[in-house]
Formats: C-alpha cells, structure tokens, sequence
C-alpha cells in the first residue's frame, strides 16, 4: 500500500515539474546516447525529463523502465517494438512546456524527420550529421524549419561540441564573414594520423580508434572522407555558402575493393588498408613531411577533403589524440586565422554537446 502511495507521489511530483519542465525523447542508445543517458543521470540534467528511449529496434516509454540505470543494455533485449508515433505521443502527453527530441543515430531517415518534427513544434537536438550536412534540399527544409520558430541543437555535429558553429553564427550577427576555412575535423582520423609512425599496422589503430568510441558506426564514413565532407558542408552553409554535396572533392581512403561490402566483412579485412597507407607515410616522411586528413575551403568557394603531406611545422601536424582544428579566416579574422582547437570526438564530449544544447533550450 505504501509503495502505492509512493508511486502516486512521484507521479504527481513528476506530473508537477513536467508542466513547466523539458521531456526529452532519446533516438539512439549506442556510444553517445549511452554516455549522454549517463549524464542525464547526474544533477546538471535535474531539470530534464526522460520519457522515451530507443535503439534501432526496441523502445521504452514506461517511466520506471526509463529510470533504470541500465536501461541502454536492457533495450538490446526488451522492449516495445519501435515505433516513432509512440515516442512522439510521450512527448505530447508530458504536459512539458519544453519538447525536445535528441538524434544520437547516424540513421539518414531520421535525419530527414528533423524539419518536420521542428514544424510539429518540438526542439530537435543532434549528433546525426546526415540532414544538415546531406543534400542541399534536406538543409533548405531545415533552414525553413528554423526560420518559422523551431530551434535545432546542432553543437554536437561539428568538432563534437567544440565551439564551431556558435563562434560562426556570433560573427555572421556581428557583419563578419568567412573567408576561408582550413583544418582537421576528424576526430578518428586525426587520432589516426596523430599517432601513425608505421611501426605498427594502421588497422590495428583503426581497431583501438573504433573500441575507443571515435569512429561512426560504420568507420568508412569517417575512412571515406564522408564524415568530414558533411561537417564541411555544415560550416560551410552555416556560413552562407549554399553548397551542394556535389561541390565538395573528396578523397577516399577506403580501397575500391572495400567500398561495397557489408560493414561486418569491411571489418574483417581491415587489414587491405595497411599497405597504402604505409607507403604513402613511408613517401612523405623520406620528404621530412607527415600526413594529415585535411578540409579546405577557399574564397571562390572550393571545398576539397583528403590526405594531405604537410611539413613538421605545419599546424595540423601539432595535434594530439582526437584534437580537430579549425583555422577560420573572415573579414575581421583577416590577417591571422580564429583557430579553434580541441577533441573531435568520444562519448562524453559529444553527450556533453547535446546535453548543452537541451539545457539551452529551457
Ligand atoms: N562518436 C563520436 O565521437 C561522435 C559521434 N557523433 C555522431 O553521433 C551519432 C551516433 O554515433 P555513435 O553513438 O558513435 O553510434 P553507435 O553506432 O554507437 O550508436 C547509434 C545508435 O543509433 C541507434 N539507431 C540506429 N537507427 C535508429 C533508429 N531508426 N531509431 C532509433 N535508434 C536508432 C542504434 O541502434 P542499435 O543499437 O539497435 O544498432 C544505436 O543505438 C552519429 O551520427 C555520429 O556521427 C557526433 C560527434 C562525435
Ligand atoms: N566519427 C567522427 C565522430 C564525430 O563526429 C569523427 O571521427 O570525428
């Protein structure tokens, strides 16, 4: 009986700070929706209210399952089936003056939900690149979204948090404009090539860069050059350069042969990476020179990515661990870049990036 009555409280309790409260809506419980569920568990994330959870194919809505601290492993095995309706109708039934769904899926159909679920009035929080940097109608739809009142949560898609795209924003309001736009913004690859002196198997770094959280789900987004195109774009259209996918050159690293297979196979052959890579490090060392994963964008709006040799002294071969660099030259910024440096990626950062952008919104 008692416990009855307990219940009942923390549901009036919980139905009290829901009306002038946040609910959120979590869509992806891997790497960073597992960190960002632990920091939803910390007093920073007080204010907040977790009323749906879900991987690719379970959910939880029930709040006393959403309250388990190991939530994020007991989906992977229980569950409702998915169903995005459900999620979305937790959301209105919280009675939150706040609604905020957070994307920590690198799923593209998701992606494209984005400009509408803003149209419907909720606050979307993202770590998925895939609208914001895909074609160029995705971002039209989601500028228009915006435009009418919705607000989007993006710190986390660029340089994991780093303070990227809130610096650009606050000098395009001042009347600065981008120039140019150099610099690393790969967390895994910059790891990668950080540490890559050919004594050991690049494969074998791509393994650790994986177990360690820095990778996308399938690491040929970041190997392929896609990863860091899209976070080109990114910058780039929220600069004022409406550039298309098909606007930006980019150099895969990932051989021909790996490029269509499923990502378990591309797993196991990892190795077929070695040898290419160990050439072309063995070529630019003999040269005094290290290689290093490279975007740029010009002033006549060419954007390119892809391995580049660069002297020692170069800045981008100063970089350590998932350090990503971002070099911005604007009409103000004129004769000396912004540089804006720091880790590119990992789990608590990024969920730290989203749980900032939530927080902002309340
Ligand atoms: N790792 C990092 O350092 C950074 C990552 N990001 C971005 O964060 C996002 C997530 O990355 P990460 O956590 O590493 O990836 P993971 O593969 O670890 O996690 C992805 C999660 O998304 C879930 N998912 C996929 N499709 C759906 C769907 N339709 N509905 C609900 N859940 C779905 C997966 O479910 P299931 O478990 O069932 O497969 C999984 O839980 C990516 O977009 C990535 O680019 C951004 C900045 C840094
Ligand atoms: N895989 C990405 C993670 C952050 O976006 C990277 O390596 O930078």
């Amino acid at each position: 009986m008692s416990a009855v009555l307990a219940e009942a409280d923390v549901q009036t309790a919980g139905a009290n700070a829901a009306a002038s409260g946040t609910a959120i809506v979590l869509f992806g419980t891997g790497v960073v929706g597992g960190a960002l569920l632990k920091l939803l568990n910390t007093p920073a994330a007080a204010s907040l209210r977790l009323v749906g959870a879900a991987n690719s194919r379970r959910q939880q809505t029930s709040a006393e399952q959403l309250a388990d601290r190991a939530l994020r492993e007991k989906l992977k095995s229980h569950g409702d089936p998915r169903d995005d309706a459900t999620l979305l109708r937790a959301l209105d039934t919280s009675g939150a003056a706040v609604k905020v769904i957070i994307d920590a899926t690198a799923n593209a159909n998701l992606a494209a939900r984005h400009a509408d679920w803003l149209a419907r009035g909720y606050h979307v929080v993202t770590a998925n690149k895939a609208l914001a940097g895909g074609e160029l109608p995705g971002w039209r739809a989601l500028q228009a979204a915006v435009a009418q009142g919705g607000r989007y949560g993006d710190a986390a898609t660029v340089g994991a948090g780093l303070p990227v795209l809130s610096t650009l924003r606050r000098l395009r309001a001042c009347g600065d404009a981008l120039l140019t736009l150099e610099g690393v913004f790969s967390g895994s690859l910059s790891y990668l090539f950080n540490q890559y002196d050919g004594s050991q198997p690049f494969s074998g770094l791509l393994r650790e860069a994986r177990k360690l959280g820095y990778t996308e789900p399938d690491p040929r987004s970041d190997l392929s050059g896609e990863d860091v195109a899209r976070k080109l774009l990114i910058i780039a259209r929220n600069a004022g350069f409406a550039l298309g996918t098909d606007e930006v050159e980019v150099e895969s690293l990932v051989p021909e042969a790996l490029r269509s297979v499923d990502t378990d196979s591309f797993l196991a052959r990892l190795e077929e990476l070695d040898e290419p890579l160990a050439r072309r490090h063995a070529e630019a060392k003999a040269r005094g020179g290290v290689l290093r994963f490279l975007a740029r964008l010009n002033q006549r709006g060419k954007a390119r990515v892809g391995l580049v040799e660069v002297p020692a002294t170069h800045p981008a071969a100063r970089l350590y661990g998932t350090d990503n660099q971002f070099a911005l030259t604007t009409t103000r910024y004129h004769s000396q870049p912004l540089v804006i440096q720091g880790p590119g990626a990992g789990p608590e950062v990024t969920a730290q990036a989203l749980l900032g952008d939530v927080l902002a919104l309340t």
